[in-house]
């Protein structure tokens, strides 16, 4: 697969393939093209190649593979009197079947999701009233409500505190444990070497794909890209 924005080549050639159950960290310095590959595979952006999807290959084969998407800095304009749980509901959205009314499998979806990152307790919270680290489990929430197969997320542990991440990682491998294949850009390498099974550097191409501890190890952080803070 390849990405460009007019003159600029963001993408080259990339190839690689995310299994279900898979938790799989996206590296790479600033402007490697990770955000480019998300939402490639989230088809938010024009490629050349091909993305392919292999619905029998999930743990529930539904026809077709659901793909979510939370992205960069994706704290939006909630300026409107609307709770959490209305926000989630939003998840659950169908396009191309918008006047369809919510039913008890849209609810007990909205209900998993908040339950899963532990927003729970904010369900009936104004949206205007979360911090920055609760909007951004919210937005997780709105993504696990459409019960996806391949979760993408880009940069979600940005701003988020110790405690946040921890929980919000904690949340990644549960999904991942139950077959969800997470793909997860991320600048945090203390953090994906610790909490990811593998790890994919990116830089226009793919530079480096395996285990975690290996790409990532000490040694062959600078070598790869010059990823600065790394011991
Ligand atoms: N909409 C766009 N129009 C033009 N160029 C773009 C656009 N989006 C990204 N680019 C360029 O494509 C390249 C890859 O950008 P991308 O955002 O995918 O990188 P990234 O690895 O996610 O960066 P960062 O870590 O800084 O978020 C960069 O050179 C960037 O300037």
């Amino acid at each position: 697969m390849s990405v460009r924005y007019g003159p600029i080549t963001a993408l080259a050639n990339v190839d690689f393939a995310v299994a279900a159950g898979e938790l799989v960290a996206l590296v790479g310095r600033n402007g490697a093209g990770k955000s480019s590959l998300l939402r490639a595979l989230a088809g938010l952006v024009a490629y050349r190649g091909t993305v392919e999807h292999h619905p029998a290959a999930c743990p529930r084969d539904r026809g077709r593979v659901r793909v979510a998407y939370v992205a960069q800095r994706a704290t939006p304009r909630w300026d409107l009197p609307v709770s959490v749980r209305q926000v989630v509901g939003t998840g659950r959205l169908d396009p191309r079947r918008w006047w369809r009314r919510p039913g008890a499998g849209d609810r007990q979806a909205v209900d998993a999701a908040l339950r899963r990152v532990g927003v729970w307790s904010l369900a009936d919270r104004p949206v205007q009233a979360l911090s920055g680290g609760q909007a951004q489990r919210v937005l997780l929430a709105r993504a696990l409500a459409q019960e996806p197969d391949v979760l993408l997320l880009d940069e979600p542990c940005e701003g988020l505190d110790a405690a946040s991440t921890g929980a919000l990682v904690d949340a990644l491998t549960a999904l991942a444990a139950d077959g969800v294949a997470v793909c997860c850009a991320l600048h945090e390498i203390d953090l994906a070497r610790g909490a990811f099974r593998r790890a994919v550097a990116v830089d226009r191409t793919v530079l480096a794909d395996g285990p975690a501890g290996e790409v990532l190890s000490r040694g062959r952080v600078a070598d790869l890209f010059g990823l600065a803070g790394t011991g």
